[in-house]
């Protein structure tokens, strides 16, 4: 393992931002911390960087033990969603700064350098200042920079956060390409669910301060612990009391599903949004726009809804509660 975290917790004045985390992340691997704004992910990186002192709790590094290391002894690099270049430099020269006060030989400053930027697709740049780069182009330069003196993990804190979504998507694969290329440990922190099941090997899903569930985003996606983890990963709707993706729910013949009215339907691009009232609430189901000109669909028309074979479900929270209530 490279990253032990073991039972870590963290107070700011009496609010628990972290409480009793343990994570364990391999080496050569790249994890998202994911989860809501205020969940503690960007506190657990900093505790890992060593930004941060843990209240408790342990942190290993590369089998070392690195609580009581500063963050300059932990051999990490770190990227943050605003990347403070140096202006006045160019880019190739920002991407050495690191191997320069180390006192590395000019020589190999070079040969590195270019190496990094061809990497990071900068090479063309590499004369130009930091102004004179887009956001994203900035972002790459950012990682050539925290590379260059070979951490044995990778910090990055919503890298891409500030870029539009156009550039985020470009960025995301080309982090998952560059990391294939070039596996160091990674973690980083996203709030975006797209983003880490596109991009990550495992993910850390983080909630108030605890981990909610770690895993692969097939197994996350396919077997979510909680509801919360399955509302997080993407759009749910309820049905019999479960919580359910509407693309697992279908229309099917009278007398194989639950009754209900169809309310409302919009359309979306490609798909078809279909809100539906049953006797217990509300159920939504998308279909592809052919499907549903195909069965041909009304506000108003009485249809029943079933989930698909092997669909993913988890109790819907308030489910039992409801239930528990007499019937009026
Ligand atoms: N230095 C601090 N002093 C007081 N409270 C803090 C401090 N740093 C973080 N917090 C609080 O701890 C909680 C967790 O913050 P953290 O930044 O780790 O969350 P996050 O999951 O990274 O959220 P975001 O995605 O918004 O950055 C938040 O409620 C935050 O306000």
């Amino acid at each position: 393992m490279s990253i032990e975290v073991r039972s870590v917790s963290k107070q700011f004045g009496d609010f628990h931002a972290l409480d009793d985390v343990s994570v364990s992340l391999p080496t050569g691997q790249l994890t998202a911390l994911l989860g809501p704004s205020g969940g503690g992910k960007s506190t657990l990186l900093r505790i890992i960087a060593g930004l941060e002192d843990a209240d408790a709790g342990t942190v290993e590094i590369e089998g070392r033990d690195a609580t009581r290391l500063p963050a300059q002894q932990r051999n990490v690099g770190f990227v943050f969603q605003h990347y403070a270049a140096f202006k006045h430099m160019s880019v190739a020269k920002n991407v050495a700064f690191g191997l320069e006060i180390r006192k590395v030989a000019k020589e190999e400053v070079r040969a590195r350098v270019d190496e990094l930027l061809r990497l990071v697709h900068l090479e063309q740049f590499a004369d130009r200042r930091p102004s004179q780069l887009s956001g994203g182009q900035r972002q790459r330069m950012a990682l050539a920079r925290a590379l260059a003196v070979r951490p044995s993990v990778l910090l990055l804190d919503e890298p891409f956060g500030a870029l539009d979504a156009q550039v985020r998507k470009e960025l995301r694969e080309w982090l998952r390409h560059l990391h294939d290329e070039f596996p160091v440990t990674t973690v980083f922190v996203t709030h975006d669910q797209e983003e880490a099941l596109e991009v990550a090997d495992e993910i850390v899903v983080i909630n108030a301060g605890r981990v909610e569930q770690v895993g692969s985003p097939d197994s996350l996606y396919d077997a979510p612990a909680s509801a919360f983890v399955m509302s997080f990963l993407g759009p749910v709707t309820t049905l019999d009391g479960a919580l359910v993706r509407p693309h697992d729910v279908e229309l099917v013949a009278p007398g194989h599903g639950t009754g209900g009215r169809v309310a409302r339907i919009t359309r979306i691009g490609f798909e078809v949004r279909v809100e539906v009232r049953t006797a217990a609430g509300r159920t939504d189901l998308t279909l592809t726009r052919s499907a549903a000109r195909a069965r041909g669909i009304a506000v108003g028309e009485q249809v029943e809804v079933a989930l698909v074979a092997g669909a993913t479900s988890v109790p819907a929270p308030g489910a039992v509660a409801r239930e528990l209530l007499p019937a009026r």
